[in-house]
C-alpha cells in the first residue's frame, strides 16, 4: 500500500498548526480512522540540526543594515538551509513513512519555500518562484494534497501577535516574517501557486473560526484519504 502525502501551507498566523492539532486529536482517538492506515503529524522547519538552526534564526525581527550583496548572501544561506532542513525530514521521516503506508500529515513543506524564498530572492533572481521549484523537482516528493489556509495577512499579524497572550512561554515580539507587508507577497506567491497546480491544492477561507475551518480540513483529508 503506498502512503499518502498531505500538506498545510499558508502565511504565518493562518492557523496551520492550530488546524494540525485538531487533526491529530481526531486521529488520536479514533476519529479519522482508515483501513489499515497508520498516520504520522511532522512540520518544517523541522526539530532537527537544520530546523533547530532555523528556528534559532528566524527569532526576533529582520535585521536592519548591512549592504545589498550581503543581504543577498545571507538570502541565500537561508534558502540553502531550508533545502537542507527538507532534504533531511525526506530522507530521515517523510520517505520511510510513505514506503511503509502511512498518512504523513506536513505543516509546511516545499511549496513555503516556493512562497517565502520565492519573496526573499525577488532582487537576486527574475522568476525565484520558479527557481525554488526548480531546484525540488528532481528528488522532492511531491504531495497528493495540499491544503492552503488563506487568509488576510492584517488579520494573520495580529493572530500573531496575539499568540504570546494565550502562551506565556511563546517568544515575545514578531518573528522575522511576520510583518504584513512582506506577508502580503507571501500571500500572493502561494495564491499562485494554487492556480498553477489546481488539483494539488485545496484552498480553505482561513478567517473564519477555528471549528468551521477544521471541519473543512477533515473534509478535504477525507477526500484525498478516501482516493488513496
Ligand atoms: N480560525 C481561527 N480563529 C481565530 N484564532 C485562530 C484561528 N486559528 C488559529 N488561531 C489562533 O491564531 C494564532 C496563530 O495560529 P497558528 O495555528 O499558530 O498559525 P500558524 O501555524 O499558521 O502560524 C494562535 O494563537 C491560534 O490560537
Ligand atoms: C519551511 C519554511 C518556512 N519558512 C518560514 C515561515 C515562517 O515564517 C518560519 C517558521 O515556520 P513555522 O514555525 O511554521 O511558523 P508559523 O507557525 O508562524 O507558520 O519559517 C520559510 O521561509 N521557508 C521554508 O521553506
Amino acid at each position: 500500500m503506498r502512503g499518502i502525502l498531505i500538506t498545510f501551507e499558508g502565511i504565518d498566523g493562518s492557523g496551520k498548526s492550530t488546524a494540525l492539532a485538531g487533526v491529530a486529536r481526531m486521529a488520536s482517538e479514533g476519529e479519522l480512522a482508515v483501513e489499515g492506515r497508520r498516520f504520522l503529524f511532522t512540520a518544517e522547519p523541522t526539530y532537527g540540526d537544520e530546523g533547530r538552526l532555523l528556528r534559532e534564526r528566524l527569532r526576533g525581527p529582520a535585521a536592519e543594515g548591512g549592504g545589498a550583496a550581503a543581504m543577498r548572501a545571507g538570502q541565500m544561506e537561508e534558502l540553502f538551509l531550508f533545502m537542507a532542513d527538507h532534504a533531511r525530514h525526506l530522507a530521515e521521516t517523510v520517505i520511510p513513512a510513505l514506503e511503509g503506508g502511512m498518512v504523513v500529515v506536513s505543516d509546511r513543506y516545499s511549496d513555503s519555500r516556493a512562497a517565502y524564498q520565492g519573496a526573499t530572492l525577488r532582487e537576486v533572481f527574475s522568476d525565484p518562484m520558479e527557481r525554488v521549484r526548480e531546484l525540488h523537482r528532481p528528488w522532492s516528493v511531491v504531495p497528493d494534497r495540499t491544503i492552503l489556509f488563506s487568509i488576510d495577512p492584517a488579520l494573520a499579524v495580529e493572530r500573531c501577535l496575539s499568540r504570546g497572550e494565550a502562551d506565556p512561554s511563546a517568544p515575545k515580539g514578531p518573528e522575522k516574517f511576520e510583518r504584513e507587508e512582506f506577508l502580503r507577497l507571501v500571500a500572493e506567491n502561494f495564491k499562485t501557486l494554487a492556480r498553477l497546480e489546481p488539483r494539488r491544492f485545496v484552498v480553505i477561507d482561513a478567517s473564519r473560526p477555528i471549528a468551521e475551518v477544521l471541519a473543512e480540513t477533515v473534509e478535504a483529508l477525507a477526500e484525498v484519504l478516501a482516493e488513496g
